[in-house]
């Protein structure tokens, strides 16, 4: 299993935003995503988990061993914590929450409505979901928003546990999580404007 790209192109509200990228992330590998704001990180990572069609090129990991995780937590509000993670465990078909309770220390929290967590709670309450997936490639976008230093630390022991594991990590983040992971700024793959041809302009020249 790894995560595969070739000559890649994305697009967002059907203009391109990148072409021409190419990388893998091998089992056990972090790869770490920067680049300026608007550039197309969210772009490229909504089109690897499937939730976009790529303009052109190849995708290389099936669609079902990927867990994303993006700036909306995905989280049912009414439900308390241990609902929600109980939730995610029957979809996902896993059964096993205490792993994920533990590894954002939720203990405390587990019974209190989504809803009325703050939102660094919130978000290790997101975060912790990706343990319930039980599913190897984690694509993540700027996973760490309204984290405080500790919940920090957290998500970077459960990336280096999802490695260890043999998993796979693809993080748009603009911070410095500490881990040994290769990083691709995508700046250079940019797409290039589309070019009007010479006689298109002659109408207006
Ligand atoms: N719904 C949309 N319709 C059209 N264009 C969009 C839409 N959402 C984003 N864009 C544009 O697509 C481009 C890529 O946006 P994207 O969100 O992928 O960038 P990003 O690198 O993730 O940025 P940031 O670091 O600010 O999160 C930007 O120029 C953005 O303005």
């Amino acid at each position: 299993m790894h995560l595969n790209v070739q000559d890649l192109s994305v697009a967002r509200g059907g203009i391109a935003v990148l072409e021409g990228l190419s990388f893998t992330v091998n089992p056990g590998q972090a790869l770490i995503l920067r680049g300026p704001n608007g550039i197309g990180k969210t772009t490229l990572l909504r089109s690897l988990a499937g939730l976009q069609p790529a303009l052109n090129g190849e995708i290389n990991a099936p669609n079902e061993s990927i867990a994303y995780a993006a700036h909306s937590d995905g989280i049912k509000h009414v439900l308390t914590v241990r609902e929600n993670l109980e939730f995610w465990a029957d979809v996902f078909g896993t059964n096993d929450i205490a792993p994920a309770l533990n590894a954002f220390e939720l203990e405390p929290l587990a019974n209190r409505p989504a809803g009325a967590l703050s939102a660094g709670q919130k978000r290790r309450l997101g975060l912790a979901r990706l343990l319930v997936t039980a599913r190897p490639i984690w694509i993540l976008d700027e996973p760490t928003v309204s984290l405080d230093i500790h919940a920090v630390e957290m998500f970077a022991n459960a990336i280096r546990a999802h490695l260890v594991g043999g998993g796979i990590a693809l993080i748009a983040t603009h911070i410095d999580l500490g881990l040994e992971a290769d990083i691709l700024d995508i700046t250079s793959f940019k797409a290039k404007p589309v070019a009007m041809k010479d006689d298109a302009m002659e109408g207006f020249l």
